[in-house]
C-alpha cells in the first residue's frame, strides 16, 4: 500500500517535474523574445536620442551664425531685446540642475502616451524625478486607480503588455521609456512585488492554480527565496533582488560604472551620470558646443574675423563632400589622380572629318572665311597663297581661280553655289509652256516712222477715233497701246513717241513688238527718223512692213520711197524683195484694211501663241503717278492672264493688282495675252520697258522688291556694262564679245560710208563687226540708247554729240569716240581688233655673256664678272645661265653694273658686272644668254 502511495506520489511529482521543466523552457523562450524586444527597443531609444542631440547641435549652430552675422551690422533696438531675451534664456537654462534633464524626457514620452486608451495601458505610471522617492504604495495607488482623474498627476505612459511585446514585438514601435523609480519596480517599471513575472496582478492565481502572492513559481510562498535559491521580494526580472546587481551582474543602481545604475533589469532608470560600459547619457544630453565667440566688440570700431580651425576643418568636410569626395581611403585617392589625369576631349575622340568640297557664293572670298569653308588654319592657306606668289594675309580677299588652286593643293574640290535668292526663286517660278497648251495670240504692231509722217493719224483712223485732235500740238506725248479687232481677229498697236521706248525696252531686255509698221510719208520719202526706225527694226529683229503714208497727197511718189528704202536694205515685194509695203492714206483710209490685212498674215507667218492659263507675265509700256489713283502701269501682257488680286512685281515695284482698265476704259476682271491693260495696285511707280510678273505669293514679290531695291540698279549696271575700246580685249578674251556693234555717224553721208565699208573690213574670224547704225548728222540721244540696248560703241567722224547724247552717254556709260581723219579711226579700230586676238610672242636672242671672275660680296651675294661677247645684255630682260651648253638657271638679272655704276644694257665688247635674282650658283666659264620675248604683229 505505501509502495502504492510512493508510486504514485512519485509520478504525481514526475508529472509536476515534468510540467515544471515545461514551464521554465516556455518561460525561457519568452524570457528571450522579451529580451529581443527590449533590444529594438534600447536601440529605437538611442536613436531618438541622437536625433535629439543633432537637432539641438543644429539649432544651436544656427543661433550661432545668426550671431555672428548680426556681429557685423549695428544692432538696433528690436534685436538687441531679442538678443537679450535669448542670452536669459541660455542663462536660465544653464542654472537648470543637470539631473532635471532626463526627467524632461521622461514626461516627453509620457504626455504622448496620454493619448493612447487608458484600458491598454499597463497599471504602471510614469512618475516626476520628485515622485520617485515615494514609498511604493503611493505607487500602488497609481496603479490600482488608472483611471484616476486626477489632472495634476501625470498621465499614465502607453506601456505595452508584456504579452503585447512578445507576440507582437514589431506590430507598435516602442515608446521613449519613461524614468522609472530605482529599486521599486520590476522589470518594465512594475512595483516590486506586486505582481507576478507577465504582469499578472498580485493576488490573481497563478499559473497552475496557485495563489499569487502566496507562493512564487513552483510552490515557493512569496517572500521566499525564489527560484533558485535568490532572495524573493524586491527582486527584478528573474527573482532577482532589486538593488542588486541586474541582470547580467551589472551593477545596481547607485554605483558607478553601470548605465543602468537604478534598478534591475532592463527596466533601470538612465540617472547615472559617471561609468563606463555604454555610455549613453552623453548622447542623450544637450552636446556641449564650445564656446560660441561673437567677433562683434562695440569697444572696437573694426570688427575683427578670429580664426575658427573646426570652423575651417568643417568647411573643408563640406567641400569635400561637394567634390563627392567621400574620404581618404586608397581607392579614393587613385580615383583623384585618375581624374587630374587629361581626359581627350570630345573633339579628340571624333573621327577627323575629311572635307572633299566646298562652296563659295561670290566672285572673291576672304582668307579667313575660305579655313571655314575648308578646315585648314589661315597659316596653311597663307603658305599656299604665297607660294602661288599671292602675298595675302587673313583679310585679303582671293577670286574663285585663286582659291580653287589653293584648295586642289589640299585636294579639296571648290564649287561656285549661288545662295538662293528670291530673284532666283521667281525665275524658278518661270517654266517654258507645253506645246498643248500654248494658243494663237494677237500680234502686237509697232508704228514707227519719222515726224509727221501720220503715224498717230493712222492709228487713229485704224481704230476710228481721233487721237490727234486731243494732243497738244498734234504731236503724240504718251506711249498708247490699243488693241482692234479685223474681221473677228484682234491686232494690238503700240504708239511709240520715237524710238526711246522700244529701245527702252529693249534695253531692259524685254522685246513687245511683234512687228515693226514703218510709216513713210509719200511725199517726204525717207528721214533720218525712218533710217533710226529700220536700224531699231532690224537690231531687234523684228519684221517691218512699210505703210506708204499720205497717197491721197497730189505729190506722192511711192516709188522714190520704194528707191530710197533699198539703200537700207529694205526691197520690196513688188520690186523683187521680201519686204510688204502698202500705199496707204490716213485721211481717206485707202489702203487701211490692206495693212491689216498684211500683219495679220505677217503674223500668221510668225506663229505667235501663247498660255492664257497661267499666271500672267507682260511687259511695262508706260508708267505714271495719278494723284487719285496712285501708280498707274500699262503693260503689254505677252503670255499668261492677269486677274484682278493677283500679287504682281515690275521692277522695283510690286503689289497686288486693285483695278484692271482695258484701251477703252473699261473696268475689266482679267487680261489675256498680247491685251495692253492699265493696272492699279502697284506699290511704286514703275519704269516703261519693266517686265512684269504675276507671282503666286504675294511675299514672294515683296521679297523679290526689295531685293532689286537694294540691287537692281548696280546689277543692272553691271550686266549693261558698256562696251569701251579700253575693254574690248579682256571682254574678247572672256568670251562675252565675239561680235562688235558700232553706230557710226558722220557729218556727210560721203564719210558714213566710207568709214563704215573700212570698220566692216575690219571682221575676221574671231571677232565680227555689225554696224547697227551709220547716218550722217550729230550724235542723239537716241544714237546713245540704241548704244546702250545693244552694247555698241559710238564713232563720230567730224562730229560732236549734243548735249543731251553726252549725258545721256556719261550716263549709260556708252563709249563715244569722235574723230576728225578717218583713217584714225580705223587705225584705232585696227589696234583694238588686235587686242581681241590671242597675242602670240617669240623669243629674240639679246646677246651673250662670258662668266669670267666670281665675287663673293656681302648682302649682294654672288657677282659674276662678265665679258659680253655678242649682241647686248639688258637689265630687264630674261637670261639663261648656260653651263657647258645646258640651262642651269632661267630668270632674271637682280642687278647689271659697270665699274659702280648701274646700267640698263651692256653692249659686246665691254665688261660687267651682274647678278641672279634668286640663284647664287654661278661660276667661272659660265654663259649668261639674254633674250627678251617679242609679240609677233598679226
Ligand atoms: N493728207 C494727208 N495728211 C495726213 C495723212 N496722215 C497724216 N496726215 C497729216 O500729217 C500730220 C501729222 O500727222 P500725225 O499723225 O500727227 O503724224 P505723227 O507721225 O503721229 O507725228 P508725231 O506724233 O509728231 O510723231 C497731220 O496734220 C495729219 O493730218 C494722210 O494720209 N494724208
Amino acid at each position: 500500500m505505501a509502495n502504492v502511495k510512493l508510486k504514485d506520489a512519485t509520478k504525481e511529482l514526475v508529472e509536476e517535474a515534468s510540467g515544471i521543466l515545461e514551464e521554465a523552457t516556455r518561460i525561457r523562450k519568452e524570457a528571450d523574445g522579451l529580451f529581443d524586444a527590449l533590444k529594438r527597443l534600447d536601440s529605437e531609444m538611442n536613436r531618438q536620442a541622437e536625433e535629439e542631440a543633432a537637432r539641438r547641435r543644429q539649432q544651436e549652430q544656427m543661433k550661432a551664425q545668426s550671431a555672428h552675422t548680426k556681429a557685423f551690422t549695428m544692432l538696433d533696438d528690436d534685436e538687441k531685446q531679442m538678443m537679450e531675451a535669448a542670452r536669459k534664456e541660455e542663462a536660465s537654462k544653464a542654472a537648470e540642475p543637470a539631473p532635471e534633464k532626463p526627467v524632461k524626457k521622461a514626461e516627453e514620452p509620457a504626455r504622448k502616451e496620454a493619448e493612447v486608451p487608458v484600458a491598454e495601458k499597463p497599471a504602471e505610471p510614469a512618475k516626476p524625478a520628485a515622485e520617485e522617492k515615494k514609498p511604493a504604495k503611493k505607487i500602488e495607488s497609481y496603479v490600482a486607480t488608472p483611471d484616476d482623474p486626477d489632472p495634476s498627476r501625470p498621465a499614465a505612459p502607453k506601456k505595452p503588455a508584456i504579452g503585447q511585446i512578445m507576440s507582437r514585438p514589431g506590430d507598435n514601435p516602442p515608446p521613449a521609456r519613461p524614468a522609472r523609480p530605482a529599486g521599486q519596480q520590476g522589470p518594465y517599471g512594475r512595483p516590486a512585488g506586486q505582481q507576478g513575472p507577465y504582469g499578472r496582478p498580485a493576488g490573481q492565481p497563478g499559473q497552475y492554480g496557485r495563489p499569487a502572492g502566496q507562493q512564487g513559481p513552483y510552490g515557493r510562498p512569496a517572500g521566499q527565496p525564489g527560484q533558485y535559491g535568490r532572495p524573493a521580494g524586491q527582486q527584478g526580472q528573474f527573482g532577482r533582488p532589486a538593488g542588486q546587481p541586474g541582470q547580467y551582474g551589472r551593477p545596481a543602481g547607485g554605483q558607478a560604472g553601470g548605465p543602468r545604475p537604478q534598478g534591475g533589469g532592463f527596466g533601470g532608470g538612465r540617472q547615472g551620470s559617471a561609468g563606463g560600459g555604454r555610455q549613453r547619457t552623453p548622447e542623450l544630453a544637450v552636446p556641449m558646443e564650445k564656446e560660441r565667440v561673437s567677433n562683434y566688440d562695440p569697444n572696437k570700431k573694426n570688427y575683427i574675423r578670429q580664426h575658427d580651425p573646426e570652423h575651417v576643418s568643417r568647411n573643408r568636410k563640406q567641400a569635400s563632400k561637394n567634390a563627392h569626395f567621400n574620404g581618404y581611403d586608397d581607392e579614393v585617392i587613385r580615383g583623384g589622380k585618375r581624374a587630374r589625369a587629361k581626359k581627350p576631349s570630345a573633339q579628340q575622340m571624333m573621327a577627323p572629318i575629311k572635307i572633299e568640297t566646298a562652296y563659295m557664293a561670290g566672285d572673291t572670298i576672304t582668307v579667313r572665311d575660305l579655313t571655314e569653308k575648308i578646315g585648314k588654319s589661315a597659316s596653311e592657306i597663307i603658305k599656299k597663297l604665297f607660294l602661288l606668289g599671292n602675298m595675302a594675309t587673313i583679310n585679303s580677299e582671293i577670286d574663285f581661280d585663286t582659291a580653287q588652286l589653293v584648295c586642289s593643293d589640299f585636294e579639296i574640290t571648290l564649287e561656285r553655289k549661288q545662295e538662293q535668292t528670291a530673284e532666283a526663286a521667281l525665275v524658278a517660278e518661270d517654266f517654258d509652256d507645253a506645246e498643248e497648251n500654248l494658243q494663237p495670240r494677237p500680234p502686237v504692231v509697232t508704228i514707227m516712222g519719222h515726224v509727221d509722217h501720220g503715224k498717230t493719224s493712222l492709228l487713229d483712223y485704224i481704230r476710228k477715233s481721233r487721237v490727234t485732235a486731243g494732243e497738244a500740238g498734234g504731236i503724240t506725248q504718251h506711249i498708247g497701246a490699243y488693241t482692234v479687232d479685223v474681221d473677228g481677229r484682234k491686232i494690238t498697236f503700240l504708239d511709240t513717241p520715237g524710238h526711246e521706248a522700244f529701245t527702252a525696252m529693249r534695253a531692259r531686255g524685254t522685246q513687245a513688238t511683234d512687228i515693226a509698221v514703218l510709216v513713210v510719208a509719200a511725199d517726204d520719202s525717207v528721214m533720218p527718223q525712218t533710217v533710226e526706225s529700220i536700224n531699231h527694226a532690224k537690231a531687234a529683229e523684228v519684221p517691218v512692213i512699210v505703210a506708204i503714208n499720205k497717197m491721197d497727197k497730189p505729190d506722192a511718189n511711192p516709188d522714190r520711197v520704194k528707191q530710197d528704202l533699198t539703200q537700207y536694205g529694205l526691197v520690196c515685194e513688188d520690186w523683187g524683195g521680201e519686204t510688204i509695203c502698202v500705199p496707204v492714206s490716213a485721211v481717206t483710209g485707202q489702203g487701211v484694211d490692206d495693212l491689216l490685212e498684211m500683219i495679220l498674215l505677217q503674223a500668221d507667218m510668225l506663229q505667235l501663241q501663247a498660255n492664257p492659263n497661267r499666271l500672267g507675265k507682260g511687259v511695262i509700256i508706260e508708267a505714271k503717278l495719278d494723284k487719285a489713283r496712285g501708280p498707274l502701269a500699262t503693260v503689254l501682257l505677252q503670255n499668261g492672264t492677269l486677274h484682278v488680286g493677283d500679287s504682281i512685281i515690275a521692277g522695283l515695284a510690286s503689289g497686288k493688282v486693285r483695278a484692271l482698265i482695258n484701251d477703252k476704259g473699261e473696268r475689266v476682271s482679267e487680261a489675256g495675252p498680247s491685251m495692253p491693260v492699265e493696272i492699279m495696285g502697284f506699290d511704286d511707280v514703275p519704269s516703261a520697258g519693266d517686265e512684269m510678273i504675276a507671282v503666286g505669293d504675294d511675299h514672294l514679290s515683296r521679297q523679290v522688291a526689295d531685293e532689286r531695291r537694294e540691287k537692281i540698279k548696280a546689277s543692272r549696271e553691271a550686266t549693261m556694262a558698256k562696251m569701251s575700246m579700253e575693254n574690248l580685249f579682256s571682254s574678247i578674251e572672256a568670251g562675252k564679245v565675239t561680235t562688235l556693234n558700232l553706230i557710226i555717224k558722220a557729218d556727210v553721208q560721203g564719210s558714213v560710208e566710207a568709214v563704215k565699208q573700212a570698220m566692216e573690213k575690219l571682221s575676221n574670224d574671231e571677232v565680227k563687226i555689225r554696224v547697227l547704225h551709220s547716218a550722217a548728222g550729230a550724235i542723239t540721244k537716241d544714237d546713245v540708247n540704241l548704244a546702250s540696248a545693244f552694247n555698241a560703241i559710238i564713232i563720230g567722224f567730224n562730229i560732236r554729240p549734243d548735249a543731251s547724247a553726252r549725258e545721256a552717254a556719261e550716263k549709260q556709260k556708252v563709249d563715244v569716240r569722235m574723230y576728225t581723219v578717218i583713217y584714225k579711226a580705223i587705225e584705232d579700230m585696227e589696234l583694238a581688233m588686235k587686242g581681241m586676238l590671242e597675242p602670240e610672242y617669240r623669243e629674240v636672242l639679246l646677246g651673250h655673256a662670258e662668266v669670267r671672275n666670281v665675287f663673293k660680296i656681302t648682302g649682294s651675294g654672288i657677282i659674276a664678272g662678265c665679258y659680253v661677247t655678242d649682241g647686248k645684255v639688258q637689265r630687264n630682260a630674261g637670261v639663261r645661265l648656260l653651263r657647258d651648253n645646258v640651262v642651269v638657271f632661267e630668270g632674271k638679272l637682280s642687278s647689271l653694273r659697270h665699274l659702280k655704276d648701274d646700267v640698263k644694257e651692256m653692249a659686246a665688247g665691254y665688261e660687267c658686272g651682274m647678278s641672279l635674282e634668286g640663284h647664287n650658283d654661278i661660276k667661272e666659264g659660265d654663259v649668261v644668254e639674254c633674250y627678251i620675248m617679242e609679240e609677233i604683229p598679226r
